[in-house]
């Protein structure tokens, strides 16, 4: 059967179809990418990953990110760790420069998985974006029992609210209202933290384009760069996720956040032409 390999991957429980365009172009449109993020007719995942070749100096791959909506995204923090994964296995490298529209990720074998560089936090309100000025602090945002929350961007957006039991929160509740809110031009991800301890976090997230996932790598970045802002962490924190824990660091010396994780693959498979010839409107 014709049809197209892909790598079924996740990081934490947050999942991703991984398509290798090295060798050949792919071109998934937004219809095509919903199709196949559809859990029942489709594979099923939280983004679409697309490995594509790069003439950028220093890079080793483009690293395409679409959401399960057929949005795209500058950052995908689990995602890059699975990407490297992948790569360097096939390489025989232990490290890898992951180029994304975010910018240049350094990527690294470690113990238990891969480091990743997400690069620097961007804390001005025009990075985030807002679509006014405003205090990236102290947003002027809130919904139900969510409120004043801190925005940052590891090269997508992400409001990070502060609650003292994160497990109490209705997060598929005020997460689309606050993900479409007008002060994020780009919509947000959203972020909920309870601080365990000042090298602990606990972190919840609706993703934007996607919902609730088992873990976000640059939210957890997100939420331990708001978290040591608030002056409520140290900078390296470990961020407990519904899927596992994530070691972040966010260096003194650069304001580059450092991201160590799994990356896991479950399968192999067949994209089938049918799904991929998908009518438009899917
Ligand atoms: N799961 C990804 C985040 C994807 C963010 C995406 N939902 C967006 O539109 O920014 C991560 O591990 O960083």
């Amino acid at each position: 059967m014709d049809g197209l390999p892909f790598w079924k991957m996740h990081g934490l429980g947050n999942d991703f179809v991984v398509l290798d365009a090295r060798e050949r172009p792919i071109t998934i449109h937004p219809d095509q990418a919903r199709r196949i993020a559809n859990r029942h007719r489709g594979v099923g995942f939280d983004q679409l990953l697309v490995i594509e070749p790069t003439q950028t100096p220093g890079a080793d791959v483009f690293m395409r990110i679409l959401n399960a909506d057929g949005t795209e995204s500058g950052a995908c923090g689990n995602g890059t760790r699975c990407v490297a994964a992948l790569v360097m296995a096939d390489t025989g490298a232990e490290t890898l420069a992951v180029e994304t529209r975010a910018g240049l990720l350094e990527c690294r074998t470690a113990p238990g998985g891969v480091t990743v560089d997400m690069g620097p936090a961007r804390l001005g309100w025009q990075d985030i974006p807002l679509a006014h000025e405003a205090d990236t602090l102290h947003l002027p945002v809130s919904s139900g029992a969510l409120s004043d929350p801190v925005g940052v961007s590891m090269g997508n957006p992400h409001a990070i609210f502060f609650v003292p039991d994160a497990e109490a929160v209705q997060i598929d509740g005020v997460g689309p209202v606050l993900e479409h809110d007008p002060l994020f031009p780009e919509r947000a991800n959203i972020g909920v933290v309870q601080v365990l301890g000042r090298d602990r976090l606990r972190y919840r997230v609706w993703e934007r384009g996607v919902g609730v996932t088992q873990a976000c790598g640059s939210g957890a970045c997100a939420g331990a760069v708001a978290a040591i802002r608030r002056g409520l962490a140290d900078r390296t924190v470990f961020v407990v996720l519904d899927g596992g824990d994530l070691l972040i660091e966010w260096r003194e010396s650069d304001g580059h956040v450092l991201m160590t994780g799994p990356a896991e693959t479950s399968f192999a498979g067949i994209l089938s032409r049918d799904l991929l010839d998908a009518p438009k409107d899917a």
